[in-house]
């Protein structure tokens, strides 16, 4: 079976293209602080829609407030910092993907959409697998070195 393929943009027309990619846009952002509003938004319908997101909110919150109370290093909290916004922002684009499989197959079954959907759970669960690996490395030793030394 023979596939169509669109040939490639020459160097003239490819303006012209990210012209009429951003006129496809129902509206776009007119200023920073519109964009951080947006974005805002996305964070609060995910907070709100989410409960996996809400869950690894507070679990990195947590995290982060047990990294700091138990004195850890500077590059030690960093690192857990860093792996949190990894999770959430993972969750975040999980959210996006999830929308923007529904909003192209909406209620009917599409092999690809449930790639698309099972890969971006994938990526989701391998970040946080990776956030249980540092925090046992990083936070528990120190949190059970307190446990003991208070009992
Ligand atoms: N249109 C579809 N076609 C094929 N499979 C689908 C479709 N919609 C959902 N699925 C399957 O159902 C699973 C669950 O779908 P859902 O939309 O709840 O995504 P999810 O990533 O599991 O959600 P969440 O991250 O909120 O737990 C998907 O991972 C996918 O395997």
């Amino acid at each position: 079976m023979s596939q169509k393929v669109s040939p490639s943009p020459t160097p003239n027309q490819i303006p012209t293209l990210m012209n009429q990619e951003r006129e496809l846009s129902w509206k776009v952002a007119s200023n920073l602080f519109v964009s951080f509003k947006y974005a805002w938004a996305g964070i609060s319908y995910s907070f709100q829609t989410q409960r996996n997101f809400r869950i690894h909110v507070s679990v990195c919150a947590l995290a982060i407030a047990l990294s700091i109370f138990l004195h850890l290093q500077a590059v030690e909290i960093a690192i857990i910092g860093i792996t949190s916004g990894l999770v959430l922002a993972l969750e975040l684009l999980n959210t996006a993907i999830e929308s923007l499989v529904d909003l192209t197959v909406k209620q009917t079954y599409h092999d690809l959409a449930k790639i698309a959907k099972d890969c971006a759970a994938g990526a989701v669960l391998v970040s946080a697998l990776v956030a249980v690996l540092v925090a046992s490395t990083l936070l528990l030793p120190p949190l059970v070195a307190l446990i003991r030394s208070n009992f």
